[in-house]
């Protein structure tokens, strides 16, 4: 029986720039992600990804745009990772590093694709344009995708 776990995930933009952050420890480490992580029992998801941001980046935002909905499914893995996509280029604070990751801000022209999960090159596009996203990707490990969907929703 497979269970959905909610989590958050946060792209920061500052006019052409995206923040990312370099995962120092843990799941994704060595990687450039957005910021965010698990959804506690206590919390909505939107204050999730705003606790999640600040943690990790050390950002404080009071607005967050809903940008898309990815589903990740990992081969042998009962959960279902439910991931809510937001952004803003509203925020207060300098980008500071933390434990979890070492941010910094790319020109959305060179975004490292080569080095983050591989499913962002599919819908970073999406996001760019403004365009609200679904996404479902099944992956082999970490680095295979053995299939997925992605559609705009509006
Ligand atoms: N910027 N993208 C991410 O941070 C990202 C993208 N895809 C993922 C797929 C599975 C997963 F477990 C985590 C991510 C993820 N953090």
């Amino acid at each position: 029986m497979t269970k959905t776990k909610l989590y958050t995930l946060a792209l920061i933009r500052n006019n052409s720039d995206v923040l990312l952050g370099m995962k120092k420890r843990g799941f994704g480490v060595g990687r450039w992600n957005g910021f965010g992580g698990k959804v506690h029992s206590n919390e909505t998801v939107l204050e999730a990804a705003k606790r999640e941001l600040h943690e990790e980046s050390g950002l404080i935002v009071n607005e967050l745009q809903e940008a898309g909905l990815l589903k990740f499914e990992f081969i042998g893995e009962p959960e279902i990772m439910e991931v809510h996509v937001f952004t803003t280029n509203k925020f207060e604070g300098t980008p500071a590093e933390s434990e979890e990751m070492r941010p910094q801000w790319f020109p959305i022209s060179e975004i490292p694709f080569d080095d983050m999960w591989p499913d962002d090159i599919l819908w970073f596009p999406f996001l760019l344009k403004g365009q609200k996203f679904s996404g479902y990707f099944k992956f082999k490990g970490h680095s295979e995708i053995l299939d997925y969907t992605l559609e705009p929703e509006c």
